[in-house]
């Protein structure tokens, strides 16, 4: 669904933050990029979303070139982003939130069709909190916004960025099983994670992003996979324990997706 290729992107000139960066997504999965703070895992968000113009190669979305254009056609073409830090609108409710944001999708482009009861039964705990302003809401319940937000846009292609940042675990898992569900309801998930063993729990494919530099992508289920993402992040055994000492079936996606996309 997702092509991107050779991709430098920088915030001043001659100074790249993603060096040659490549990567293919099928879609219907649920995909993970971890890698250190400062890797640059937010620029390439922001890249695929519109945000940043790549200095060179490209972005390609089922087909569709789409490098370089601006971030409200990307969401017409099916992209949503859920912002690290959330940038909620601070003073407005839950409800406004969720009822101010429509698809932005084109009708051709529109992934499912969210409307704001669905969202409330995604996330419970928004339904119990419609009235109160966004500053007033938890982290968790913060987070959870800002997802359903992204989703009322109809997203294809959803991009999430740290959406476990800061969380309890018990919320961060919950954020973890409503990602792993999102490709049953025709919905890609690109995210952002700190934690490789969190990646591997949740996602069908991690890429390890370090100093702006991208692995191949990594399948969590084969037999070196701990291994493999652990060279890449360049961290020793000890560093964190391995994937498979975690219950997977808690957050795994359930769809798998097909070989190419
Ligand atoms: N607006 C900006 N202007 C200049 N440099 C920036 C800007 N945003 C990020 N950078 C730099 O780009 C590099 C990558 O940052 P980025 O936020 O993409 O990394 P990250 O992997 O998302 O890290 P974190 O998890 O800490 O957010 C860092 O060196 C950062 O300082």
């Amino acid at each position: 669904m997702l092509r991107i290729g050779e991709l430098t992107v920088g915030y001043e000139p001659d100074v790249p933050v993603l060096h040659t960066v490549s990567m293919a997504l099928p879609p219907n999965g649920v995909h993970a990029i971890v890698g250190p703070n400062g890797a640059g895992k937010t620029t390439l968000l922001h890249t695929i979303a519109g945000h940043l113009r790549p200095t060179t190669g490209y972005v390609m979305l089922d087909g569709r070139d789409i490098t370089g254009i601006r971030a409200v056609r990307a969401a017409r073409a099916g992209i949503a982003l859920a912002p690290q830090g959330r940038r909620l609108w601070s003073s407005l409710t839950v409800r406004d939130h969720l009822t101010m944001t429509r698809p932005a999708a084109t009708a051709q482009e529109q992934g499912r069709d969210w409307s704001v009861d669905d969202l409330l039964d995604v996330f419970p705990a928004l339904a119990a909190r419609l009235h109160h302003r966004a500053h007033e809401l938890s982290g968790g319940e913060q987070q959870m916004l800002t997802l359903a937000r992204a989703l009322r846009l109809a997203p294809r292609l959803l991009l999430c960025d740290e959406p476990t940042e800061g969380l309890a675990p018990t919320v961060a898992n919950r954020i973890r099983a409503v990602l792993a569900d999102l490709p049953r309801h025709g919905v890609t998930v690109l995210v952002t994670l700190p934690q490789a063993r969190a990646a591997a729990n949740l996602a069908h494919t991690v890429h390890v992003l370090t100093a702006g530099r991208l692995s191949d992508p990594v399948d969590p289920t084969t037999t070196h996979a701990d291994d493999l993402i652990r060279r890449h992040l360049g961290l020793t055994t000890d560093d964190e324990p391995s994937p498979r000492t975690e219950p997977r079936t808690t957050v795994r996606a359930c769809h798998r997706p097909p070989a190419h996309g």
